[in-house]
């Protein structure tokens, strides 16, 4: 359990008076002061013409006056544009040491998927400027992922590199975007891996990144940033008898390998829910740090964003749904649970109703993650309409055109809504969300949104007589739901996961 949702959490005192990004304006790319005109162009590539709140707010603290002097902490809506908030500043200050390779900035998600999707973001500013951009994520395996990181010196010519000094391996990436899970093998395991060039360290999702559930990839990071210069084998190197001090950052051809150490690692953390658990938050090992956030609340969901309620007795919940789903057109949708479980069972039960006439789709830790990537980018290509997701899956997911969001089970936490809710209204798009519930949940939920800076929320009702048409369809859907569940226990067991 969140203790944070349990008890009120002393806030540490740089916590105490944030600097309100709400305070800032869009900024028009052209007025954006600094900004290299090949980002620029970047961006406008990106058919984005202006910076919003937050990136202005975060630019201001990095390239302008604040040049990186702070750690910096982003409390910002989902959809406020964190991505692109930590991305520019940080190809901006690599722009100029671009020309020798070294992995200098490392950001850390929490899921595969919402990985790929920050390379995606990175790949576009930074590419057409020559920087270049790593991913782990345990896509494929340690040694397979490294080749795609590390030049290994000799390795056309075969050479073993077991017999190189780590200090003749050379990045390939400037960037590398990692879950934790995978960065942490690579510290470990790779050789010639370092993060001892370090400038940037990004913790997006932060709030989810810093729970006890990813053990000790933060301290394993911050460890490796700060290893003396022995770890290139100095020793090694003088054994291998060439004329190089193992303190030496030039090649033989005087090309620098990479910058000293950064004299600090620059850190940004984010979250559309931001910890205040000092116990949490120190950790970061965080230098002066300073807090953005917007508004006075913790929680704020998109100003767009209209929420709903539907209450409707348990036992006749999935005719609600569905009656739902058939109003809501040909819009995209994302469906939540409250559990991978119920999420298959919700998911095949839907697909059983034989009227219904929508393309539904699984997404959750049930499925190996080649589906699940799969399903995203169908859904992402409009090539279905409705996705059914447990929870854990969808955290930072931005897939355009979902206009709805529907929680068949009402979340638990306020932290669980605003994350849920926030994969539609992103970047300022109008998006709806509907909480299914029983009479008996309403009060609960009435608490539970006055822990949110939000608008009202409104009742949805739908029409008696669409559930008493429903029945029929209903009684077919579970009997042929039952054949299913028979069918597969027949099956010998499907490793793929499906
Ligand atoms: N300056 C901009 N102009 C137009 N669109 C933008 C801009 N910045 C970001 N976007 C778009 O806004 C959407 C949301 O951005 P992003 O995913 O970074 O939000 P976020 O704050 O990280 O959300 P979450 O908290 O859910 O992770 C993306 O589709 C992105 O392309």
């Amino acid at each position: 359990m969140d203790k944070e949702n349990q008890q009120s959490v002393p806030v540490l005192p740089w916590m105490r008076h944030p600097v309100d990004v709400t305070r800032c304006e869009q900024l028009s790319l052209r007025r954006v002061p600094f900004l290299d005109r090949r980002l620029k162009s970047a961006l406008e590539n990106m058919e984005i013409s202006n910076l919003f709140p937050v990136q202005v707010a975060l630019w201001q603290e990095t390239i302008g006056p604040g040049n990186f002097e702070r750690d910096l902490c982003i409390n910002s809506p989902t959809g406020s544009g964190k991505t692109l908030a930590y991305a520019l500043p940080i190809v901006q200050k690599l722009l100029p040491t671009s020309t020798v390779k070294c992995l200098r900035a490392l950001v850390v998600v929490p899921t595969r998927d919402l990985a790929l999707q920050v390379k995606q973001v990175f790949d576009a500013i930074a590419l057409p400027l020559g920087l270049r951009v790593g991913l782990a994520v345990g896509q494929s395996s340690v040694a397979d992922e490294i080749s795609s990181l590390i030049y290994l010196p000799g390795e056309e010519e075969g050479v073993d590199p077991g017999f190189l000094s780590p200090f003749w391996f050379q990045s390939k990436v400037d960037i590398l975007v990692a879950t934790p899970g995978r960065l942490v093998d690579h510290v470990n395991l790779s050789r010639g891996f370092t993060l001892k060039h370090l400038h940037y360290l990004v913790v997006d999702e932060a709030d989810r990144l810093l729970r006890e559930d990813y053990q000790s990839w933060l301290p394993t990071v911050l460890k490796s940033t700060q290893s003396s210069n022995n770890d290139y084998g100095g020793d090694d190197v003088f054994q291998l008898g060439f004329p190089y001090s193992p303190w030496s950052r030039r090649t033989c051809s005087g090309v620098e390998r990479g910058s000293n150490p950064h004299s600090r690692l620059a850190k940004v953390v984010l979250s559309a829910t931001l910890t205040r658990d000092p116990g949490r938050l120190v950790k970061l090992n965080l230098h002066h740090p300073l807090f953005l956030s917007a508004g006075k609340m913790r929680y704020r969901l998109p100003e767009n964003l209209e929420s709903f309620k539907l209450i409707c007795e348990r036992k006749v919940k999935p005719l609600y749904l569905v009656a739902l789903l058939k109003s809501l057109g040909e819009e995209k949708c994302i469906v939540f649970t409250r559990s991978v479980d119920s999420t298959h069972r919700l998911c095949n039960l839907l697909n059983c109703f034989g009227d219904l006439q929508i393309d539904i789709k699984e997404y959750s830790g049930r499925q190996h993650q080649r589906v699940r990537s799969k399903t995203l980018n169908e859904f992402r290509k409009g090539q279905f309409q409705v996705l059914v997701s447990s929870d854990a899956m969808t955290r930072g997911m931005d897939v355009e055109g979902v206009r709805n969001v529907i929680n068949y089970d009402m979340p638990k936490y306020i932290k669980t809504y605003v994350h849920r809710a926030g994969r539609t209204a992103r970047a300022g798009q109008t998006g709806r969300c509907f909480t299914l519930m029983s009479n008996d949940e309403v009060g609960r939920f009435k608490r539970l949104m006055k822990k949110a800076e939000a608008s009202a929320c409104l009742e949805h009702t739908v029409p008696s007589h669409l559930i008493e048409e429903l029945h029929s369809t209903y009684q077919s859907a579970l009997s042929k739901l039952k054949e299913i569940i028979l069918e597969n226990r027949r099956k010998p067991k499907d490793k793929s996961c499906q």
